[in-house]
């Protein structure tokens, strides 16, 4: 493979160019991704399909969809979100230009997660291409299907200097983040988002961390069993478990934790059919290493449905655990599998207190007919970001900012967030050079007169309601600085 120094030396060399500036220009390149997922369906649902065994469903609603739905919601916006925006501005800068201009970073590198391998890296593509920049995509190797697809079908739709695809293990990643960046959004598990942020350290370069963690879920009595257990059994069981806002466990009285058990079990019937194992819409562990990990799990618990496995083809049926001590191993890391421990919690408030002693999760979840209740929860946790009544949803809806916080990560993307997360938001006044009496305010010598003015002129905001305060200080000023010119050595 070429060495990434000159992979990422000609990205900058193209950002340099200055070609990935135009809004035409990125318009047109995200229009080409967009052809490239239409035109490559097939191709993309087949490596999704080997890596992961996504059904063609699945992988469409889950991967494909998400794509085009970001790239249209994108090319519409693009050019209102692009625009400068104009601020507030005070009485000392009424007559000037003031906004934030959007500007693209440089070269970010956006590193993917093999979970969901296609729309982990393609919607950070997209809002790192909307925000101008050049972009160095690195897929997990992981998911070896679909991270050679990516490298194969980008350069042919793309900006082959601009856009560049690195593949890759450890070593690769380890040398490419030697690289100086602009930005670099990382999504995989907070181990290596360390590694990923101290690396960014040395180049001082900003970094997106979208993390894992145990998202919780909280089932409050009053409330409908059977909807709310078919919601939390698609969000657990989606993808073998493999979902970074899965809900990883429930917190419930344990009088309603036989009635959970039951319902969860009716829906993944009502789902998968009798024989999971042949359902298509179950999909199957990543690989060994991860089915001995998530099987492993398993030790020593109370098993109330599920807990058969086979390594060959690295299928775990979805299981249910009951009675889970908080102690144990299952609750002390992100199980990313299809493992649902329930911990029976007494009451609103020790669910509460039960997960603000742990990280702060990516998602939470709470299930209740009593607004109150949901209101509660949310006031009193914290999360990257959370759904009452329902799970993963919050994530489809392109207006909400998608990240974590604390050890679930930092940074947001999605929509206007994604091109926000890639651009610099530059402070612009512009300026002219006329009326310079008024600008003596702040000039030398100093005089508490002068102070005062400026107090009034600093502290008023300029809207129509403060015209008569604007006369009145103007012609305040004008008198200061008329006395300013004709007795100059006077003290304020
Ligand atoms: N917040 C999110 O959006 C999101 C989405 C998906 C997955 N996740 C989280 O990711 C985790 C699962 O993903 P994973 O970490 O197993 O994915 P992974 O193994 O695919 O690793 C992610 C990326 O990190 C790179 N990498 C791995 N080790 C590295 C190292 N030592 N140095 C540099 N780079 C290295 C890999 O090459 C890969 O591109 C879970 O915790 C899950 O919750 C989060
Ligand atoms: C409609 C359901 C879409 C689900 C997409 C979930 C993507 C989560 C990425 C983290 O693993």
């Amino acid at each position: 493979m070429e060495k990434m120094q000159q992979i990422v030396g000609r990205a900058r060399a193209a950002f340099r160019s200055g070609r990935s500036r135009p809004l035409e220009f990125r318009i047109q390149q995200l229009k080409a991704l967009e052809r490239m997922v239409q035109e490559k369906e097939k191709e993309i649902l087949a490596a999704l399909k080997a890596d992961l065994n996504k059904s063609g469903p699945n992988a469409y609603s889950h991967e494909i969809l998400g794509v085009l739905g970001e790239l249209a919601l994108t090319m519409e916006k693009l050019p209102s979100w692009a625009a400068p925006q104009p601020v507030k501005k005070n009485l000392l800068t009424m007559r000037d230009e003031a906004y934030i201009g959007y500007e693209p970073l440089g070269v970010v590198l956006v590193i993917g997660a093999w979970n969901y391998p296609f729309v982990l890296v393609m919607q950070p593509l997209i809002g790192a291409i909307a925000a101008g920049n050049a972009v160095v995509v690195k897929p997990s190797e992981v998911s070896e299907n679909t991270a050679r697809l990516v490298a194969e079908l980008l350069p042919q739709y793309l900006d082959k200097d601009l856009y560049a695809v690195v593949t890759g293990g450890v070593p690769e990643t380890t040398e490419l983040l030697t690289q100086r960046f602009d930005h670099i959004l990382y999504t995989g598990n907070t181990a290596v988002g360390k590694i990923v942020m101290a690396a960014a350290a040395k180049h001082l370069t900003p970094v997106t961390l979208e993390l894992g963690g145990k998202s919780p879920c909280y089932i409050d009595k009053d409330c409908d069993l059977a909807v709310a257990c078919r919601r939390i059994t698609w969000g657990k069981y989606m993808n073998c478990g493999q979902t970074c806002i899965a809900p990883d466990y429930i917190l419930c009285d344990p009088s309603i934790q036989g009635k959970v058990v039951e319902n969860i079990k009716a829906t993944l019937k009502e789902f998968y059919g009798e024989d999971v194992k042949s359902s298509p819409d179950y999909g199957k562990i990543i690989n060994q290493r991860h089915f001995r990990r998530v099987k492993s799990l398993l030790e020593g618990q109370k098993i109330a449905h599920g807990g058969e496995s086979d390594e060959a083809s690295c299928f775990i049926a979805p299981t249910i655990l009951t009675d889970v001590s908080p102690e144990s191993k299952v609750m002390e890391e992100e199980i990313f599998g299809p493992v649902l421990p329930i911990v029976p919690v007494k009451s609103v408030e020790e669910a509460i207190e039960f997960i603000n002693l742990r990280e702060k999760p990516l998602a939470l979840y709470v299930f209740s007919n009593n607004k109150q209740l949901i209101r509660r929860v949310i006031a009193e946790t914290s999360s990257g970001g959370m759904t009452a009544n329902d799970v993963i949803m919050h994530s489809v809806l392109p207006d909400l900012p998608f990240g974590g916080v604390g050890h679930s990560g930092m940074g947001a993307y999605h929509g206007r967030h994604s091109f926000e997360t890639f651009s610099h938001r530059r402070a612009c006044l512009v300026r002219d050079l006329s009326w310079e009496a008024v600008n003596k305010l702040r000039y030398p010598p100093g005089s508490m007169e002068m102070v005062h003015l400026a107090k009034l002129f600093l502290l008023k905001q300029c809207n129509r309601s403060r015209v008569g305060h604007f006369i009145s200080a103007l012609l305040a000023a004008v008198k200061a600085v008329v006395a300013k010119v004709l007795y100059p050595q006077r003290e304020g």
